[in-house]
């Protein structure tokens, strides 16, 4: 029940309200002083206020100032503040020094209960409104406070105003662009541009002139001379998204820009020097890539100077109320709804499932339940979710969860030196370096300490 603060020295009125307010639990005090104390205690959303306080209950000075106080201490409360029936000048004061709305005696339960609720909403919307605002890692489109998205954000803090190389590691869809985009921000080439390029959407002969650009007359139709994308990042940030999916035969190309900062136009004769920072995103397990031979090794060494992972969203536990919540506030504004939330089960079922395609799969779902919803709440079958979707780890990704945390914490007790993390997990050094390149914990390597 929610709590409404009632500010009334009348014991009449007082009792009155109580048959009235039914809805809510009301607590009461009779001065400001009581009422201070009163909203320290409870902290209430909602305040009713007779301006008429004692010592000068024939006058509105003491219920002004007790007004202040409450506005003071507690900005975001709505105060509803009582007058006499002719008294229009101190309400309109009031309204002035911040109240929500006034209400004149004599007291009506049914007007009295629709301000109130009104107030309530308010509140509620202005409440969530904040929650939104906050949830935003730094100055980024990273929603979310979990542990594993802070502890990302904060090497994304270290690394940004550096030049190092870095290798975006994680899922499909859990916001390699997002995080490649928020180190561009945080990095002293913010105001050049940023420029990204999936390399597994471009055909295989179409790609090294995106990436390089070409000279007029290289191929047939290269009719002008065009910049790649690594030109057009000049100055900037390049993303290569999908790097694991560059064919072989580009890669070597890539590894030399990379090592000299130089490229060549298709059908150019001219090396130009290029200044681009890099950051490369990819899904795939590169080091099995490396193993199998389908990823050159030098390449991986020289694009993973640092590697970042992203964790998948079921990895970010409450973070996909707190995503959902944001969407929802977006696709009401996209499409003109006025949906208000989620019901519990809906709750829990975005909670337990498994979200393979991490926070695209929570945007597309919540677009549709958002056009489809019949209520004002979102149920599970707008969502499309029911318990056949609900998670059940497999072993192995069990084993996978507990082994990471568990060379995690080794790792952290033997202060960053692999060979004592091997000894406290009773494993050779050789079987430690092959659980972190399987399950990708490259980070461990590159801050490896000699102590
Ligand atoms: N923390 C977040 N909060 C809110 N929205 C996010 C967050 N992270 C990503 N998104 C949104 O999710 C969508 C997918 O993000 P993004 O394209 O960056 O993922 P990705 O990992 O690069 O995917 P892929 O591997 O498929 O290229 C985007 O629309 C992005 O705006």
């Amino acid at each position: 029940m929610k709590t409404v603060l009632v500010i009334e020295d009348d014991i009449g009125i007082q009792k009155q309200l109580k048959w009235s307010l039914t809805d809510y639990e009301l607590v009461f005090a009779q001065d400001r002083s009581s009422a201070l104390t009163q909203l320290r205690r409870y902290e209430p959303d909602v305040v009713t206020l007779d301006l008429g306080l004692p010592p000068d209950p024939a006058n509105a000075s003491e219920g002004l100032a007790c007004l202040n106080d409450i506005l003071s201490l507690q900005p975001e409360c709505k105060v509803i503040v009582i007058t006499g029936n002719t008294d229009n000048e101190h309400a309109l004061k009031a309204i002035a020094l911040g109240a929500y709305d006034y209400y004149q005696k004599p007291v009506d339960a049914d007007v009295l209960n629709i301000i109130i609720a009104r107030a309530f909403k308010i509140s509620d919307l202005e409440a969530e409104n904040r929650a939104l605002k906050s949830a935003n890692v730094g100055n980024t489109d990273i929603i979310g406070n979990s542990e594993s998205i802070l502890k990302a954000y904060r090497t994304v803090e270290k690394i940004a105003p550096t030049e190092i190389t870095t290798l975006l590691l994680g899922e499909s869809g859990t916001g390699k662009e997002v995080f490649a985009r928020a180190i561009h921000r945080q990095s002293p080439r913010v105001n050049k541009p940023f420029v990204a390029i999936n390399c597994a959407s471009i055909p295989e002969n179409l790609l090294e002139s995106e990436l390089f650009g070409y000279e007029k007359g290289a191929f047939t139709g290269a009719n002008k001379t065009t910049l790649g994308k690594i030109e057009c990042a000049n100055g900037g940030t390049l993303l290569l998204d999908e790097i694991g999916d560059m064919p072989l035969s580009l890669q070597a190309k890539m590894l030399r820009f990379l090592q000299e900062r130089v490229i060549e136009r298709v059908g150019g004769r001219q090396e130009l020097e290029v200044d681009v920072r890099v950051i490369c995103a990819t899904h795939r397990n590169l080091a099995e890539m490396v193993a199998e031979q389908s990823f050159r090794e030098d390449l991986y060494y020289r694009i993973s100077e640092i590697t970042l992972n992203i964790p998948s969203l079921r990895q970010r536990g409450h973070d996909i109320v707190i995503i959902g919540k944001a969407l929802l506030h977006k696709f009401n504004q996209e499409f003109n709804t006025q949906v208000q939330g989620f019901t519990d089960s809906a709750m829990q079922s975005m909670l337990h499932y498994a979200w393979p395609g991490n926070i695209r799969e929570l945007q597309n779902k919540l677009k549709s339940a958002v056009i489809l919803a019949d209520s004002k709440y979102i149920t599970e079958e707008d969502l499309g979710l029911s318990a056949r979707n609900a998670k059940v780890d497999t072993l192995r990704k069990v084993r996978e969860v507990a082994e990471t945390q568990a060379i995690r914490h080794a790792y952290t007790l033997a202060t960053g030196n692999l060979s004592k993390t091997a000894d406290s997990l009773g494993i050779t050094r050789p079987t430690l370096y092959a659980l972190i390149d399987k399950y990708r914990l490259h980070d461990l390597r590159n801050t490896e300490t000699e102590n």
